[in-house]
């Protein structure tokens, strides 16, 4: 059959993204979410989204890794996905949506899209690292020399080696300013590096004001493929009014040929 599939990227996270309210789409086959994600034989992509309806919200998204296993949240993608929504009228300019972590809100302007993130009370500070869920869980570390680093050598012995089968998303991260870091993640599921991971940015936005790098409620985070801003309060321990804002972009549309 002829499946009909967008492709975004939002900070060259990138996704392909199917319109799945009239369940088409077969939901269990990790297989062909694989071959769809697949950059030579497929359509690549660093995930699948579906955007689906819900009883108790605008739309509900339903998020695969590019190894074609359902995942946790994907910051980047729920951009993405609030894009697509809007561009299909399903959405004005405020949503409130349904993902696997819950009810998020955003906003789009152009572009941009703001999007709420979870809130989180516990970060756990290591000796040379922290660990947070931000939807997805992360860990993050601050290294020397970023652009030279090793991130497919480093991410995949820390993956494995600390956070076992289940795994961890692993951030490498460099203080560039008061409130500006650059990052570089390692991404489960993918399992390499991608250009940008919006849970992951927003876990390092929070481990580093956590651990006193910078007393900023908005931290500016580079990644490979672009820019995204992180902003929110701490309250009693406690990080809310958690906000991911970055571009979400439309790459391209069409159809291809599977086996459904
Ligand atoms: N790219 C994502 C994170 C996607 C989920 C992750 N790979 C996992 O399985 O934990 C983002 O933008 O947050």
């Amino acid at each position: 059959m002829e499946l009909q599939f967008f492709k975004y990227q939002g900070t060259g996270n990138d996704f392909v993204i199917i319109d799945n309210r009239q369940d088409i789409f077969p939901k269990n086959n990790t297989k062909l979410v694989a071959e769809l994600c697949d950059r030579r034989f497929g359509i690549g992509a660093d995930g699948l989204i579906l955007l689906e309806n819900d009883n108790v919200s605008d739309f509900k998204m339903v998020y695969y890794n590019a190894d074609g296993a359902e995942s946790t949240m994907c910051g980047n993608g729920g951009r993405c996905l609030v894009a697509f929504a809007h561009y299909l009228g399903v959405i004005e300019e405020k949503t409130t949506f349904n993902a696997v972590d819950g009810l998020h809100k955003a906003t789009v302007e152009g572009d941009i899209v703001n999007l709420k993130m979870i809130d989180v009370d516990k970060i756990h500070e290591k000796q040379n690292h922290s660990f947070l869920d931000t939807g997805s869980p992360h860990h993050v570390q601050l290294v020397k020399e970023l652009k030279q680093f090793d991130v497919q050598k480093e991410g995949k012995k820390l993956r494995y080696g600390i956070y076992g089968a289940s795994g961890s998303n692993i951030n490498f991260v460099e203080q560039t300013s008061d409130n500006a870091f650059d990052v570089r993640t390692y991404e489960r599921g993918v399992e390499g590096e991608t250009f940008s991971c919006g849970t992951g940015v927003t876990a390092v936005a929070l481990a580093m004001h956590e651990s006193g790098k910078t007393a900023a409620n908005e931290v500016h985070i580079h990644t490979i493929g672009g820019d995204l801003t992180i902003s929110f309060e701490k309250k009693e321990g406690k990080y809310s009014n958690v906000f991911l804002k970055g571009p979400a972009i439309q790459v391209f549309k069409g159809t291809i040929e599977c086996s459904i």
